[in-house]
């Protein structure tokens, strides 16, 4: 088996939109792990980043503002040129091209969502009893620990989205086992459906769940080689 060397992340620069949301322990999970981070509230602020989060929190009003502070079209332009983005939750929805079930405002108007990513997502699928939760995942891509072994993500999920459907060009990261995904037994599929909460098609990666209030920094880690492995081909295509 041939193994490569991580690539090194120290130099990445990653922009965290700040609009609204848990902004700060994405920040601290990216400078954890050596890289720069800053919050991105204005589009001047975009320049020179390699990669975006969009954090967890509210799609609603992560929608609102980001068009209100003329953040939505650039970043559609962004992510349309390949820039990698990582969504966690909220940031999920904002990267879906699709809500199931979208919010509207009193106009009744839905709320948008900045696309990219070709899934349909459900908002606070997981049902009254289970709005919030943590479990034990399995994630795959994730490089073994020293023992040899791929250890479970323990995931927290917090008035979660899933993923009802993906499209081709999307690979599915990890899935809540059946039994996990309403111990209630109230939900039509209680028992017999896994449900999809992580994702990544080519610079996009995105969870349901929030690796960055628990330390789990694997994910992150997973996302910052993807902007240096980007970084590198498009490097090596020059
Ligand atoms: N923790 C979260 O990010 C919750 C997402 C929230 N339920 C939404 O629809 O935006």
């Amino acid at each position: 088996m041939t193994t490569f060397p991580a690539p090194d992340t120290s130099s990445v620069h990653i922009g965290v939109l700040a609009v609204q949301g848990d902004v700060r322990e994405h920040i601290r999970t990216v400078e954890a792990l050596g890289g720069r981070a800053s919050a991105i509230r204005r589009p001047s602020e975009l320049a020179g980043i390699d990669g975006l989060i969009i954090p967890g929190g509210e799609s609603t009003a992560i929608d609102k503002l980001t068009r209100a502070f003329d953040l939505a079209v650039p970043l559609q332009e962004l992510i349309a040129s390949g820039l990698p983005v990582y969504g966690s939750c909220a940031g999920m929805i904002m990267l879906a091209d699709a809500i199931a079930d979208p919010a509207t405002d009193l106009q009744g108007r839905p709320q948008q969502t900045l696309g990219g990513l070709d899934i349909v997502v459900r908002r606070n699928a997981f049902g009254r009893q289970r709005e919030s939760f943590e479990t034990e995942l399995e994630f795959s891509g994730l490089p073994p620990d020293s023992s040899g072994k791929v250890q479970p993500v323990h995931a927290v999920f917090i008035r979660a989205p899933w993923v009802e459907r993906v499209g081709p060009s999307v690979e599915v990261l990890a899935q809540v086992p059946a039994q996990t995904v309403d111990l209630t037994g109230q939900h039509p599929d209680a028992g017999r459906v896994a449900r999809i909460v992580a994702v990544r098609s080519g610079n996009l990666l995105a969870t349901s769940f929030h690796p960055e209030v628990t330390g789990e920094r694997r994910i992150h880690e997973l996302f910052m080689q993807m902007i240096v492995r980007r970084t590198v081909d498009h490097v090596g295509a020059l």
